[in-house]
């Protein structure tokens, strides 16, 4: 059985029903109809590879002109239709002239079905060929972006970032979709990406999506395309990010943003693994890895019913927790020093070392946004310092972020001074754990052990 769906347009009941019975032997579906005026309807219903198409329709006819027109007709649709004509009469010509037009090959009637075969499994493979084409081409845009943007490995030692680089080598070449939780900058597209490049999907598109960038107008349009007319702008075809995915993974970053009709509308996407462009009805199958993330506390939205239960647990079937940098311990060293290096590469600077006060202060910060900020910091420094070392002043902190600073002395130890801030802001909210952690930037999880740690 050939993989290839073919549409035969005739007015003869004859040609129709025998070309039904000896196609539907060889090819995945046939689709027949006795007009040309319904290949409108039927291809944007339809998934269709190859059109055999007749040349003459009207009563006498037999100069293949309406072939000819509706021929221009299925190309100006999609230019990749594979086409074949028929006559019944050995016109060479007109099968030039078919040729020049943009069929891909021409077959008389009444035809041998060994003939008709040889030449619809030719076309076949053209017509996979063009699609195997069309997805390269779509890979080698989306891969020239993603060189543009340079993917960074993760660096951490920490038990935590460990842990998760685990699971990562377990989740990664399997095809469950990853849900992966943290705050703004904690590393969520790296992670991602890191799964991404783990798995046998490695030589496909890695397609990212920001969600929280997309309005409810251009949700349907970005996600799912469009056809030509389906909108004022819309003066082509264009496939949306999920059908450009195809055969890779998508990545929905900032899918707590999406209002409740947007859950509904990807939701529905997810479940049937299908979609269908705006501006037509046909139902075209994708099949993606998912992996989704957000900064925002999906549990407590589905709580609240901001955010739809079942769509929750269509993406969490593996869920990473991506801790923030303020509790990574040495890896803010680490990953500091690491920053450091590839700004003075970019800069051409030599700077040698952070120095130890430096570190100190490093470690002593609040991070509010995590390794990005952090990453900005070391640059601005590496621009900044004059000398072989990064020093205090060099990274030009700033002193709110260190905690309230009005108790909060500058030789007290660590662990005295977050657990007067965990102290602080319970006392604040009177108990509410979900609001004090909001305010401490942790999750309830990660204050709950606080807590217990501090024995509050
Ligand atoms: N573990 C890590 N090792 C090396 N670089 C990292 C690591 N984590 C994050 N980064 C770097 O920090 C920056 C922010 O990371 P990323 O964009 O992945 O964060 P994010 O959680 O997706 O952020 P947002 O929530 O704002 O979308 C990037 O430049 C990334 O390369």
């Amino acid at each position: 059985m050939i993989d290839a769906n073919i549409l035969v347009i005739d007015d003869d009941d004859d040609i129709l029903l025998s070309a039904r019975l000896f196609l539907k032997q060889h090819f995945n579906q046939v689709l027949t109809c006795k007009s040309p005026r319904e290949i409108n309807v039927l291809l944007s219903k339809n998934e269709v590879d190859i059109i055999l198409l007749d040349m003459n329709y009207q009563k006498g006819a037999s100069d293949g002109r309406e072939g000819l027109y509706w021929l221009e007709h299925i190309l100006s649709i999609d230019k990749d239709y594979v086409v074949i004509l028929m006559t019944a009469y050995g016109n060479v010509e007109l099968a030039v002239q078919a040729i020049k037009k943009g069929a891909t090959d021409f077959i008389l009637k009444p035809w041998e079905n060994e003939k008709l075969f040889a030449t619809l499994s030719a076309a076949s493979k053209l017509r996979q060929s063009n699609k195997k084409v069309k997805k390269l081409e779509k890979i080698h845009t989306s891969m020239q972006s993603d060189i543009a943007r340079k993917f960074e490995h993760i660096i951490g030692n920490d038990n935590g970032v460990q842990h998760l680089q685990k699971t990562l080598a377990k989740v990664a070449p399997t095809d469950a979709n990853v849900l992966i939780l943290g705050e703004n900058g904690t590393g969520k597209q790296v992670f991602a990406y890191e799964i991404h490049k783990n798995s046998l999907r490695r030589k496909q598109i890695f397609m990212h999506v920001d969600l929280g960038s997309l309005n409810e107008n251009l949700f349907e349009s970005e996600l799912f395309g469009y056809v030509k007319g389906a909108f004022t702008d819309a003066r082509e075809d264009k496939p949306g990010r999920f059908e450009m995915a195809d055969g890779g993974t998508i990545f929905l970053d900032e899918i707590g943003n999406l209002s409740l009709p947007l859950q509904a509308k990807l939701l529905s996407v997810l479940q049937n693994r299908t979609v269908t462009r705006l501006g037509e009805s046909k139902e075209r199958k994708i099949d993606v890895r998912l992996i989704s993330a957000t900064n925002m506390p999906l549990n407590e939205m589905v709580a609240k019913g901001t955010f739809r239960q079942d769509l929750l647990f269509r993406i969490n079937t593996v869920e990473l927790i991506l801790p923030p940098l303020r509790e990574r311990g040495n890896d803010i060293v680490l990953l500091a020093n690491h920053f450091l290096q590839s700004f003075c590469t970019k800069y051409h600077k030599t700077i040698k070392n952070i120095n130890a006060k430096a570190e100190q202060t490093l470690l002593n910060y609040n991070w509010p946004g995590n390794v990005r900020e952090l990453q900005h910091v070391l640059e601005r420094a590496v621009i900044m310092t004059d000398g072989m070392e990064i020093s205090e002043s060099d990274l030009q902190l700033s002193p709110q972020k260190f905690g309230n600073q009005s108790v909060i002395q500058a030789d007290m130890p660590l662990d005295e001074m977050e657990k007067m801030m965990v102290n602080k802001a319970i006392e604040k909210h009177k108990g509410n754990i979900s609001r004090a952690a909001a305010e401490l930037g942790l999750t309830r999880a990660a204050l709950y052990r606080r807590i217990e740690k501090f024995g509050l």
